[in-house]
């Protein structure tokens, strides 16, 4: 559990302090109403849409993780898991609060942009070059990255012919072949076999013991389980605990599945003890940043 952390200290690869992020989302849930006011029908008219509704993604989340940690994020659907990712990524700006990172981080998501009418092999090549590598790096890493995939004949095929576990296993092996520090995985890995699984676990475990950070987000509280130290669980875009990726993971578990059988009020106590279980992190950017130049996706609080 990180408590009270002061700026900067040697290890930190990643610092998230009190962020929140909040959309502003069209609803239709006053148009539609039969009860809906008379000022929000006309606000309506006036507008021509529908009013909107503040969302908070996320609302105060604080953590600073380390070199040589993998982190996983469990939460349920909404809980704010992906938004934290992209906000530490440098995708999305906080409504409040600030991130720094070591070096930018790489994200490696479900939709990373690759092009379906080019082949694996292609897409290699392509997305390499996106992530900044020369092209004789590029040239010299195809070998590995393909082998990672471990696509067989279907690296030479259009990736729109792929299967969504066979995209899932490119993009993996794209964004790991970057070496990055600090590493992004929303979901990709639950989606491949248990061979690929396998190479891909190995893949991660070379980077977090080359001194990186790896986050992974995942619904599956075992493959958190089995593949980080350390795990954040989520709810409502806050910290419910954070802690040892088994204990967490357990706790989420079993919650979860409380909450599947409808049996709230036991849901409603371990949501309770597991918050009590962790001390809440407060992060404190206190000094200018000191080392080197760092990525901008920071706001004042
Ligand atoms: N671009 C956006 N515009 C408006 N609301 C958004 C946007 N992105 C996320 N949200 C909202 O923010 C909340 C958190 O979404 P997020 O995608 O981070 O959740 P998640 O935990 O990753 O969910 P899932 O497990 O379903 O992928 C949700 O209520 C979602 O509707």
């Amino acid at each position: 559990m990180v408590a009270n952390r002061l700026f900067w200290e040697d290890d930190v690869t990643v610092a998230v302090a009190n962020v929140h992020v909040h959309y502003r989302v069209p609803s239709t849930e006053h148009v539609s109403s039969s009860r809906s006011s008379r000022s929000a029908r006309a606000l309506t008219k006036v507008t021509g849409g529908q009013p909107k509704v503040l969302v908070r993604a996320l609302a105060g989340v604080s953590l600073a993780a380390y070199r040589g940690e993998s982190v996983g994020i469990v939460g349920t659907n909404g809980s704010g898991k992906s938004t934290l990712l992209r906000v530490i990524a440098g995708l999305e700006v906080p409504s409040r609060g600030q991130v720094v990172a070591e070096t930018s981080p790489v994200l490696l998501g479900v939709n990373a942009a690759l092009v379906p009418d080019l082949s694996g092999e292609q897409n290699v090549r392509l997305g390499c070059l996106a992530m900044g590598l020369s092209p004789e790096e590029t040239e010299r890493l195809i070998p590995d990255v393909v082998d990672l995939a471990g696509l067989g004949k279907a690296i030479h095929y259009p990736m729109k012919t792929y299967s969504s576990g066979m995209g899932a296993r490119l993009r993996f092996a794209i964004a790991a072949a970057a070496n990055p520090k600090i590493l992004l995985i929303d979901e990709a890995l639950s989606t491949g076999d248990a061979a690929f699984k396998e190479r891909s676990e190995r893949r991660m475990e070379e980077l977090r013991a080359h001194a990186g950070t790896v986050f992974v987000v995942s619904h599956a509280a075992q493959v958190i389980e089995e593949i980080c130290t350390r795990a954040i669980w989520l709810d409502r875009g806050r910290v419910v605990l954070d802690g040892p990726a088994v204990e967490t993971a357990r706790r989420y578990r079993s919650w979860a599945w409380n909450v599947s059988k409808g049996e709230h009020a036991a849901a409603k106590q371990q949501l309770k003890e597991a918050i009590e279980a962790g001390q809440p992190s407060r992060i404190e950017l206190t000094t200018p940043i000191a080392r080197g130049s760092w990525p901008r996706h920071a706001r004042p609080h």
